[in-house]
């Protein structure tokens, strides 16, 4: 018979409050740490904010507060602890002894949690080089690894599955024959984004904060397919698909990885590939939760990273906000944010924002619309009468430009009307230079 008892980890969520920090979000942060836990397939049972007024160094907590949290786990049968927060290895590892379960720390999660969610060969590598670059800054092995030792349950497992060693040397090697294998898979990449570039295709890239909507949206102006879950970190790995816009002309999309705040800089390095493709779109769509309390803050924190990689309006590349999930909001609020971007939309000072609901799809349409116009903003129409000795023209305007007006003229000539590229409008004066008068 099959063993189908599946063993559920339990666990306590722990935010730490440092006394001295900024104060007010502390609920805000322990419920994105209990999601975290969710997208990692924990059952978060009990999730507490504890103050911190100077770290242990040897426990990170007092002793109290760790008697209460012993107390916790033994009453509720709980057998994982999840700090929010950065622990040293021997914070860990004390932890771990005094509260006989496992302990992992912020950075740990999300690295189990991008090893469970990367689905491409890059995703994979780029976490798995993360993980070995985690575990040698601290050289212990992370907890997963101690856990798989001791004949735990498999209960998440990493990606690659090879048995690590702790010995700094070997796992340099490791390191260096990742980063090898990364930069093959990542040399196709950059040859399969030549040949995007090459194609003249106009790119939108989806870019926000983790869990804001952006695979949702994806779906919804695509024609559907990506994983889009209410889980944090849903989406790890760039993928493109062809947006049809209003006007029967067409761009590229790409849906992109989730931003976070204090993202484990082993991650950031690693990812920073993945978010550099934002940097080759012609127009970047910020979307946001706009139903989610603390909105303007991750919308500073997804601007930051954008300046960081080179990216955004700050580097000349158009940006339009998508204010999501306004579906959320209560009629009067939507009211309110709708003439705000109204608003946004009309001061030249203000960046371009539209209020939708991606799950309903309202607003979706005028997003279009706009995305449209944001995209063809530099683009020129042409007027041209074609002759008939140079009657390839036409088929090239066809094939190139977006034909607003065509009719018969004198002498078998073609009067015509065409919307092109800038690019492209350059290209045609070149070749048809006979044309332009
Ligand atoms: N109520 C409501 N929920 C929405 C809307 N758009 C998306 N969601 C939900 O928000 C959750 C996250 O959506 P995703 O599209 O996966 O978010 P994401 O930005 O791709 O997240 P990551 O890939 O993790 O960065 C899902 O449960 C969606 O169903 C909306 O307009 N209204
Ligand atoms: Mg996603």
């Amino acid at each position: 018979m099959y063993d189908l008892e599946v063993k559920i980890e339990r666990a306590l969520v722990v935010h730490p409050r440092f006394t001295d920090a900024r104060s007010g979000d502390a609920d805000y942060d322990l419920e994105e740490a209990v999601g975290l836990a969710e997208a990692l397939g924990v059952a978060p049972v009990e999730a507490r904010i504890v103050p911190i007024r100077d770290v242990k160094v040897s426990n990170f907590f007092g002793s109290g507060q760790i008697e209460d949290m012993a107390a916790s786990i033994q009453a509720l049968a709980l057998n994982v602890v999840i700090v929010n927060g950065e622990l040293t290895p021997i914070q860990q590892r004390n932890l771990e002894k005094a509260l006989n379960v496992k302990v992992i720390d912020r950075t740990g999660l999300i690295l189990e949690i991008f090893g469970l969610r990367a689905a491409t060969k890059e995703g994979r590598l780029q976490v798995e080089l993360a993980r070995l670059n985690y575990e040698r800054s601290r050289l212990v092995r992370t907890w997963t690894h101690l856990e798989r030792q001791r004949g735990g349950s498999g209960f998440l497992s990493g990606p690659g599955e090879t048995q690590i060693e702790s010995d700094r040397r070997q796992l340099n090697d490791k390191i260096d024959k990742l980063k090898s294998q990364l930069d093959d898979v990542r040399r196709t990449r950059d040859l399969q984004r030549a040949k995007r570039r090459r194609s003249d295709e106009r790119i939108v890239a989806l870019v926000g904060y983790t869990n804001a909507g952006k695979s949702t949206l994806f779906n919804r102006v695509t024609t559907g397919g990506v994983f889009a879950q209410d889980m944090l970190f849903a989406t790890l790995d760039t993928t493109h698909r062809i947006l049809p816009l209003p006007s029967g002309q067409s761009a590229i999309i790409s849906d992109t990885v989730g931003f976070i705040s204090d993202l484990p800089t082993q991650l950031i390095t690693s990812f920073r590939a993945t978010l550099e493709e934002t940097l080759e779109a012609d127009v970047l769509l910020h979307v946001r939760d706009i139903s989610d309390p603390l909105t303007s803050r991750r919308r500073e924190e997804v601007m930051d990273v954008l300046n960081q990689i080179g990216a955004g309006p700050d580097h000349g590349q158009a940006l339009i906000e998508v204010w999501n999930k306004a579906d959320l909001l209560p009629a009067s609020e939507r009211e309110n944010i709708e003439s705000l971007a109204e608003r946004a939309r009309t001061e030249a000072s203000l960046t371009d924002a539209f209020v939708v609901s991606c799950l309903s799809g309202a607003g979706i349409g005028d997003l279009l619309e706009g995305v449209e116009e944001a995209l063809t903003r530099s683009d020129e129409i042409l007027d041209v009468t074609i002759t008939p000795d140079v009657f390839s023209a036409r088929a090239w305007l066809h094939e190139n430009g977006h034909v607003i007006n065509e009719a018969p003229g004198d002498a078998g000539a073609v009067a015509m009307t065409v919307r092109l590229t800038e690019s492209d409008a350059g290209k045609f004066r070149a070749r048809f230079s006979e044309l332009m008068n």
